[in-house]
């Protein structure tokens, strides 16, 4: 029989400020002992419902694929203006290929992000004869840079090897929740996942006049796995609003749940406000997977998140709806 407890403890606002970033350990996700997978679950559930941030180890993506898949993205952020400006995302309908810096703006209150990036959707892994998914509201293809080799199969490579680990987290998210383990099964079928690589040049100083690397802003699907390299840049606000550093660990990445959670959720998920900026002097490098559910899952409250004294805070809408209204927003800003 399906279990939908209350999770009460979690429906009053949080008096936990946090100030660091938990780091969690996913040996045991796999486990073929309920209590492993339990116990793992309860981590993750407390750092879900009082920071909305955790860093993951043994999370089990090789090292060789994460090294050439920076290398890939140093290349392509090292071609001519020209050359990147061809594939630019304000070309695409779908929100595919590069975002110049400040091409994007995440915080409305900014003046645009000091980094550029560039972002993929769905492809079938290197080889098959499938190139394209029907993917709702961001259907379309990506776009790739000429004679850039390797950059496309290193990139597919991780994009597959990251998404899998997303699914392979569900049931770990689905326990936390007093879910069955299957819960998310059905909804994460064809993840609708955004793979970006992202680089921010050093900046002159912390305050430039409302230009950081990244403004404050939450993800916008369910979560995000973050792969950063040493320089320390990334910021999480705590309750208090002070910024707490991200700090580079190597071995792991980051993940943090974004709106698509909150909303599914109701809030008992926290998706929490982050920056970057990026004042070390050094260029930085950072790897952001956005893993959404499938585009069409409507998000509702889940039961177990709702209660007298947690009512329904959102409007339902669909998965890659709000996905695709908060994309249109953030790079419109920076028209
Ligand atoms: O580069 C980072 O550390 C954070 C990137 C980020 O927050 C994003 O792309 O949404
Ligand atoms: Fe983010």
């Amino acid at each position: 029989m399906q279990r939908f407890n209350k999770i009460t403890h979690s429906t009053k606002p949080t008096d936990h400020v946090f100030q660091d970033i938990p780091i969690i350990d996913l040996q045991n996700a796999t486990s073929e002992h309920f209590s492993l997978r339990r116990a793992l679950a309860n981590e993750i559930r407390d750092a879900c419902i009082n920071v909305g941030f955790f860093y993951i180890k043994n999370h089990g993506i090789p090292e060789n694929i994460i090294e050439a898949t920076l290398s890939s993205a140093k290349n392509f952020f090292d071609l001519p203006i020209s050359a990147k400006t061809e594939l630019d995302i304000h070309k695409s309908s779908n929100f595919k290929g590069y975002t110049a810096l400040l091409g994007e703006n995440t915080d409305p209150e900014n003046r645009g992000d000091l980094h550029e990036g560039f972002d993929i959707g769905w492809e079938a892994p290197n080889g098959s004869q499938l190139a394209h998914r029907d993917d709702g509201a961001m259907a379309g293809s990506n776009v790739w840079p000429d004679d850039l080799p390797g950059f496309r199969e290193n990139l597919l490579t991780y994009y597959h090897a990251v998404v899998r680990l997303g699914q392979s987290l569900f049931p770990l998210f689905a326990l936390a929740l007093d879910l069955p383990e299957t819960f998310f099964d059905d909804k994460t079928t064809k993840p609708a996942a955004i793979l970006r690589v992202l680089h921010y040049p050093p900046q002159p100083s912390r305050e430039l006049d409302r230009i950081i690397g990244i403004g404050a802003h939450t993800d916008y699907e369910c979560f995000t796995i973050l792969w950063q390299d040493q320089v320390q840049a990334l910021q999480v606000m705590n309750a208090e609003g002070k910024w707490i550093d991200a700090t580079p660990i190597p071995g792991t990445f980051v993940l943090n749940l974004g709106d698509q959670f909150a909303r599914w959720t109701n809030d008992v998920f926290k998706s929490t406000v982050h920056r970057a900026i990026n004042a070390s002097g050094t260029e930085r490098y950072s790897i952001p997977l956005f893993f959404g559910s499938d585009y069409d899952v409507k998000l509702e409250p889940i039961q177990s998140c709702v209660s007298t004294e947690n009512p329904p805070k959102y409007e339902v809408v669909t998965a890659g709806e709000y996905v695709k209204s908060r994309l249109e927003a953030s790079f419109n800003h920076s028209k």
